[in-house]
């Protein structure tokens, strides 16, 4: 079966002023009626270079527990390998389609790893204005290169290094939420499973759009993950809902932008916030997003820390293995 991608879509209403009905959104979801234009307060940005330690600890925290979401800059991670990242994941979806088909998720297959674009309609049955790809970075017995692209040949050494980098931030940053919650550097991490936490690349390709108006990228919804690391290109689209509104991201050149996922908001028994976010499309240029997520391994259990659960603070959420609580979130069944 010939799946159709956005991409394709995409080249063949560049020349029309109009989008497939399925992808136009209904009034309470279009970016143009819904997009909050007054003045907003803008998403926390922690300089992870100040040497005063307990200070950027107050704010990772903060930020986590007020917002779920915050970006990251003079993070270690060197600009020039974020660059080389985007230019490989640039590269592989300008191949021609055969080439992009070659690492396509297999039509029967039950993982997510691959070139993809989701099949399965939304809430009131709207497609979304991307196509992407995802495949396992970390830890190596994980990774099936079947999914990585072969070409451009230096995508798997990029994404390689880049896997190093991400892992390290990750734990850093798991370190500071941790200590935040009064509790041992490694709890988060051991919450997540530990050396058996998985760390998923995915790449979002959004291309132009000729009524960004009236479609959607991704959707609103939380990420499934325990944090998300993610470095977009340079065309805005991210969007945050605060305070009963949606409003733009600003895009920091070489900033890495964090989100909490559900597993943390589960594991912190509610202390940090997992954002609920979207994307928007842009009418002339292609959008590009590399979300890295933080996932449990799936048999793992992840429920509110103990340490945290006392008779003034009973658990908020139920313990759920992560394939089941990551099949009952994408199938809608009820979790608590
Ligand atoms: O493209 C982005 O900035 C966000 C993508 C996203 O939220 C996701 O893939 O889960
Ligand atoms: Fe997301």
């Amino acid at each position: 079966m010939e799946i159709e991608r956005v991409q394709d879509i995409s080249s063949s209403s560049l020349h029309t002023e109009a989008i497939p009905l399925e992808f136009i959104r209904s009034e309470k979801e279009q970016p143009a009626i819904t997009t909050f234009r007054g003045p907003v307060p803008a998403i926390p940005v922690v300089d992870l270079s100040d040497p005063d330690e307990e200070s950027v600890a107050r704010a990772v925290v903060k930020a986590s527990e007020e917002w779920g979401i915050f970006q990251v800059v003079n993070h270690g991670i060197p600009t020039e390998l974020i660059k080389r990242l985007q230019e490989v994941g640039r590269t592989f979806f300008e191949l021609p389609s055969a080439e992009k088909e070659s690492v396509a998720k297999p039509v029967d297959a039950k993982d997510i790893e691959g070139y993809g674009t989701k099949l399965q309609k939304e809430v009131e049955g709207k497609k979304a204005w991307v196509d992407h790809l995802f495949h396992r970075i970390w830890p190596p017995s994980c990774v099936n290169y079947s999914f990585w692209p072969k070409n451009p040949p230096e995508y798997r050494e990029v994404n390689e290094e880049y896997a190093l980098h991400v892992k390290k931030l990750s734990e850093t940053l798991l370190g500071i939420l941790s200590e935040g919650l009064g509790l041992r550097r490694e709890a988060l991490r051991e919450g997540l499973g530990g050396d058996l936490a998985e760390y998923m690349m995915k790449i979002n390709y959004y291309p132009p759009c000729p009524r960004p108006d009236l479609a959607l990228g991704v959707p609103a919804h939380t990420d499934l993950s325990g944090i998300t690391l993610l470095v977009p290109n340079e065309v805005p689209g991210l969007q945050v809902f605060k305070d009963d509104h949606w409003f733009d991201a600003e895009y920091i050149p070489s900033a890495v932008i964090v989100h909490i996922g559900d597993q943390i908001l589960r594991l912190s028994n509610g202390r940090y916030k997992n954002v609920l976010h979207r994307t928007t499309v842009d009418k002339d240029r292609t959008r590009m997003s590399w979300p890295v997520f933080l996932e449990p391994h799936r048999e793992m259990i992840v429920g509110p820390l103990p340490e945290l659960i006392s008779d003034d603070y009973p658990p908020k959420y139920k313990p759920f293995a992560f394939k089941d609580y990551s099949y009952r979130k994408l199938n809608k069944l009820p979790l608590d």
